[in-house]
């Protein structure tokens, strides 16, 4: 590399890279206390990749065997679990002290296992075991990783999502768990989404492709008086108005199935929510779609929220351009998006006064509100 055109932010990644690749550098860092501590770290995190996709099965297996429920009823040896749970004592106990190393389990001195930190907040969050159930199906994929890139949505994770599938008269089995997954990861999206952005204001709301209904569950106890409108694909619709039917303000509630690109997007709405949907679809669809709603919010001169995982401007961030970015290639539809290429597509569609909301937990969710002019 020509080292004195290159821009300092080149130059000192590649003097950096340079000194990392020489053995004697390692040598010399391991004989100072703060080098042995840097390269430690590095050598732990370069390990943590190497090793993840063990961890990921560790964490399968808990789930799959009912360890983590177990634990939670208080300390326990191993060959009770092994009991409880069903696994062979050595599977047991190998499951057990690979659970303690990743803090899903802790050790206790004289033997026995308890439910660890990390093991509490899978138990506190159903939607994490919902998500890890899933990903066999990705795994499965991912086993031949080059393949998996060569060929976009040619595995099982895209059968799981039928979004491109013909929308049925009655709800699949795959629309039904592609649903409910959904569903259980959403408290913590809605949760975050509503504490960054007051939704008490407004008077008729559409949630477009709200899956279930359960995001407008969390509007309706933090908006009294609004209607709140559900549009998702017919399927789905059906699912949403069973789920919402026996909700107490069930009279609130109006469910329309449909595609979100022709179908009626019902008039007068002050906001529109989009729920963890544009990262679904490609960019011809998402032009369509937030040109759609910029039309039919115009007359009320509305609002649109827009609640996703994203993609960093750096590609730093570990759900949105790691996770996300295979993920949804394996599915075969959509991309992250960074907030200024969101941005960019809704000053296209006739959208201004933009504003990125940030939320505490990105990993969750990120928000973006725009409104028509
Ligand atoms: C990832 S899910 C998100 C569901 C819900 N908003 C949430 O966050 O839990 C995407 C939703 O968009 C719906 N959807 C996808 N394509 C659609 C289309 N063309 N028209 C209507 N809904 C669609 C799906 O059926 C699904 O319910």
């Amino acid at each position: 590399m020509n080292g004195s055109k290159a821009p300092f932010a080149v130059r000192w990644r590649d003097r950096r890279n340079r000194i990392l690749l020489d053995q004697r550098f390692h040598k010399l860092a391991m004989k100072f206390g703060i080098g042995r501590f840097f390269a430690r770290r590095s050598a732990q995190k370069l390990f943590d990749l190497t090793a993840g996709f063990i961890y990921s099965q560790v964490l399968a297996a808990g789930i799959r065997a009912g360890l983590f429920e177990h634990l939670a009823k208080g300390p326990t040896s191993p060959a009770e679990t092994a009991r409880a749970i069903g696994l062979p004592d050595d599977g047991t106990r190998r499951l057990l002290a690979a659970s303690a190393s990743l803090d899903l389990a802790d050790k206790l001195s004289d033997g026995r296992f308890m439910l660890g930190p990390q093991g509490a907040a899978l138990l506190a969050n159903p939607g994490i075991a919902a998500m890890v159930r899933h990903h066999d199906a990705i795994y499965a994929d991912l086993a031949d990783p080059l393949k998996a890139l060569e060929t976009r949505g040619g595995g099982e994770l895209a059968k799981l999502w039928d979004y491109k599938g013909p929308d049925q008269d009655r709800p699949t089995g795959e629309t039904e768990r592609y649903t409910a997954l959904m569903t259980a990861s959403q408290d913590l999206v809605a949760a975050e989404t509503l504490r960054v952005f007051n939704i008490s204001g407004y008077t008729r709301i559409l949630d477009i492709g709200g899956g279930s209904g359960r995001f407008l569950t969390h509007v309706a106890t933090r908006n009294a008086n609004a209607e709140l409108h559900l549009l998702d694909r017919k399927t789905v619709a059906d699912l949403a108005r069973e789920a919402l039917r026996s909700h107490p303000a069930s009279h609130r509630f109006t469910v329309h199935g449909g595609n979100f690109l022709d179908a009626p997007l019902p008039d007068g709405c002050d906001l529109i929510t989009l729920v963890r949907i544009l990262h679904d679809h490609d960019d011809d669809i998402v032009l369509a779609l937030l040109d759609r709603i910029s039309h039919a919010l115009r007359p009320s001169r509305g609002t649109l929220l827009i609640s996703e995982p994203m993609a960093d401007e750096r590609a730093r961030s570990r759900i949105g351009d790691a996770y996300f970015n295979i993920y949804l290639h394996a599915m075969g539809t959509g991309r992250p998006r960074t907030p200024s290429e969101l941005t960019r597509f809704l000053e296209r569609t006739g959208f201004s006064r933009i504003r990125h909301l940030s939320t505490g937990m990105p990993i969750a969710t990120s928000a973006l509100v725009a409104e028509t002019r």
